[in-house]
C-alpha cells in the first residue's frame, strides 16, 4: 500500500505540463485490439491504469513496449481468451474490452470491472448496446459473456436511457466492424469520444458525429493503424494543476491545454475571482486574492465535471460565504468529506447536497484517498495545509495522475510516495 507524504503551507510557482488523457488513453489501449497492423500511441500518461492494462494485454498475447509516453501495441497473434483474472478489476475501463473482443472475434469473456468506488456504476446501457446489434448477453460466475449471432453483428438504432461514456464507447468498439449501420443516440459528448473516433477512422472506422449526441457508424469488414496517434490532453488533470495553482500559486503556468475542453470549469474560477491568461495551449493561474463563494452542479459534458467536483473543493474551502455542491452523475461521490473535516475544513453532506463553509485554516492529518479525485482532493488539500499530511492508499491517485510526484516537485511541493511495506522493514532495521 502506497502512501503520500506532504508537507503544506509553502506557496508553489514555475511550470507544470499536463499529460495525455486518462479517459481517453484506457479507451484507446482496448481499442488496439480491432487494428490488424501495430499500433502506436503518443503522449500516454504514466499512470497505473495503463500498466494494468498492458498486463491484460498480456493475457491475449498481445505485446505492448511504453517508453517516454510512447504506447507500442503488436495485436497481430492475438488470442482470444476469456479475460477473468483479478486485473480486470484493477481498473473500470477493462471493461472497454468487451466490445472491442465483440467487434474482433463475435465473442467476450471479461470479469467484472472494477474502478473508483463512486457509488453505483451499472452496465445495463453497455449490454442495451451489445443486445441491439444482435449480441447475447449472459453473466457467468462474475463475467460477463456476449456473443454475436452466427452471421456477425449488425447495425441498429440505438437511444440510451442516459448520457454514458461508458456504453458510448463500447457500442463504438462493437459497432465499428458490425454490418451495416449504427445511429447512436443520446451519446456522450466527452473530448475521449472524439478522440476515440479520429483514431478509429485512421484505423479505417467510419464513424460521424462524435462529439454530438447522434454518432452514425458505417461497419467496415476490418481495420489497420497506419500512423501514430498522439493522445488528447487530460482537462481532469489540468483542473486539478489549475485548482492547485489558484489556491496555492504564486503564478503557475499550466501547459498543454485544450482550454475550450475546460469551459465549465475555467467559468467556475473566473465566477470565484481567479485570474487567469488563457493562451493557445496554456493558461497561467496569477495568485489568487479574495475569492467568491461558487455553487457547482456536474453535467454531463460540456457540463461541469463530476472528476473536477472533488478537486475543486479545497479551493472553495478559500472563499468567503457558504458553497454547495451537488453531484448530479455520481451524487454518492462524497468519500472526500469525512478527510477533509478531519483536516478541520466546515463540510457536510445533507440527502447528497455537499454544503461547504469558508476556513481559515487546513490542519495536516493521516487521510485516505479512497478513490482516485478524492485523493486529489486530499493532495491540494495537503499542500494548502499546516504540518504534515499523509494519504494512505495513495494508489488511488498513481493510478490516473501522471508523474505526479514529479511535477509537484517542479512546482515547488514538498511531496513524496512511500511504500508501506517499504516503511515498516525501514522501521524494523531501526
Ligand atoms: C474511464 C472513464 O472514462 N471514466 C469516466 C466515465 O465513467 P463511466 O463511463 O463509467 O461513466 P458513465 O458516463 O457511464 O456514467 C454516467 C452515469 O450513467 C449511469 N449509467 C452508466 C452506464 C450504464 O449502463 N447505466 C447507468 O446507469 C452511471 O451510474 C452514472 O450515473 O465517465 C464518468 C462520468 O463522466 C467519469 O466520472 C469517469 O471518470
Ligand atoms: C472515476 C474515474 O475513473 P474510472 O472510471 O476509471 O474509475 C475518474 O477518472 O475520475
Amino acid at each position: 500500500m502506497k502512501k503520500m507524504l506532504i508537507r503544506g503551507g509553502k506557496k508553489l510557482s514555475g511550470e507544470v505540463v499536463i499529460g495525455g488523457a486518462k479517459n481517453s488513453t484506457v479507451a484507446l489501449i482496448p481499442a488496439a485490439i480491432l487494428s490488424r497492423t501495430p499500433v502506436t500511441l503518443e503522449s500516454v500518461p504514466e499512470i497505473q491504469d495503463v500498466y494494468n492494462l498492458m498486463d491484460i494485454l498480456g493475457e491475449m498475447n498481445v505485446e505492448s513496449s511504453f517508453n517516454d509516453c510512447v504506447l507500442h501495441i503488436d495485436p497481430t497473434q492475438i488470442r482470444d481468451v476469456p479475460l477473468e483474472k483479478r486485473n480486470i478489476k484493477s481498473l473500470r475501463a477493462s471493461y472497454y474490452f468487451l466490445g472491442a473482443l465483440l467487434g474482433r472475434f463475435g465473442r467476450a469473456i471479461v470479469g467484472l470491472p472494477g474502478g473508483d468506488d463512486i457509488g453505483p456504476r451499472p452496465i445495463d446501457q453497455h449490454i442495451k448496446g451489445f443486445e441491439a446489434l444482435g449480441a447475447t448477453v449472459s453473466n457467468d460466475h462474475g463475467a460477463v459473456c456476449v456473443t454475436a449471432p452466427p452471421e456477425g453483428l449488425h447495425g441498429a438504432r440505438i437511444f440510451l436511457d442516459m448520457v454514458s461514456v461508458g456504453a458510448t464507447i463500447n457500442v463504438i468498439l462493437a459497432a465499428v466492424t458490425a454490418k451495416g449501420r449504427t445511429v447512436l443516440e443520446n451519446a456522450a459528448k466527452e473530448p475521449e469520444i472524439i478522440d476515440l473516433a479520429t483514431y478509429l477512422n485512421n484505423m479505417g472506422a467510419h464513424i460521424r458525429g462524435a462529439g454530438t449526441d447522434t454518432i452514425r457508424i458505417e461497419g467496415v469488414e476490418r481495420l489497420a493503424a497506419h500512423n501514430a496517434h498522439t493522445v488528447i490532453p487530460d482537462r481532469i488533470e489540468a483542473g486539478t494543476y489549475l485548482t492547485l495553482a489558484a489556491a496555492m500559486g504564486d503564478g503557475i503556468n499550466v501547459r498543454n491545454i485544450i482550454s475550450e475542453h475546460l469551459d465549465a470549469f475555467l467559468a467556475k474560477l473566473e465566477e470565484m475571482g481567479v485570474v487567469m491568461d488563457v493562451g493557445e495551449d496554456s493558461i497561467y493561474v496569477y495568485p489568487s486574492g479574495d475569492l467568491r463563494m461558487v455553487q457547482i452542479k456536474t453535467m454531463p459534458y460540456p457540463g461541469f465535471a463530476t472528476d473536477l467536483q472533488q478537486p475543486i473543493t479545497p479551493l472553495l474551502l478559500k472563499a468567503k460565504g457558504e458553497g454547495i455542491v451537488v453531484d448530479s452523475i455520481y451524487p454518492k461521490r462524497v468519500r472526500h468529506i469525512p478527510e477533509l473535516t478531519r483536516m478541520g475544513a466546515d463540510i457536510t453532506v445533507e440527502n447528497d447536497v455537499i454544503i461547504l463553509h469558508h476556513c481559515d485554516h487546513l490542519q495536516g492529518t493521516e487521510v485516505t484517498a479512497e478513490e482516485i479525485r478524492a485523493g486529489a482532493c486530499l493532495m491540494i488539500a495537503g499542500l494548502m495545509a499546516d504540518g504534515q499530511t499523509v494519504i494512505t492508499k495513495a494508489g488511488n491517485i498513481l493510478r490516473g495522475y501522471d508523474r505526479v510526484v514529479q511535477k509537484l516537485r517542479g512546482l515547488g511541493a514538498d511531496v513524496a510516495i512511500v511504500d508501506d511495506e517499504a516503511e515498516k522493514s525501514l522501521q524494523l532495521a531501526q
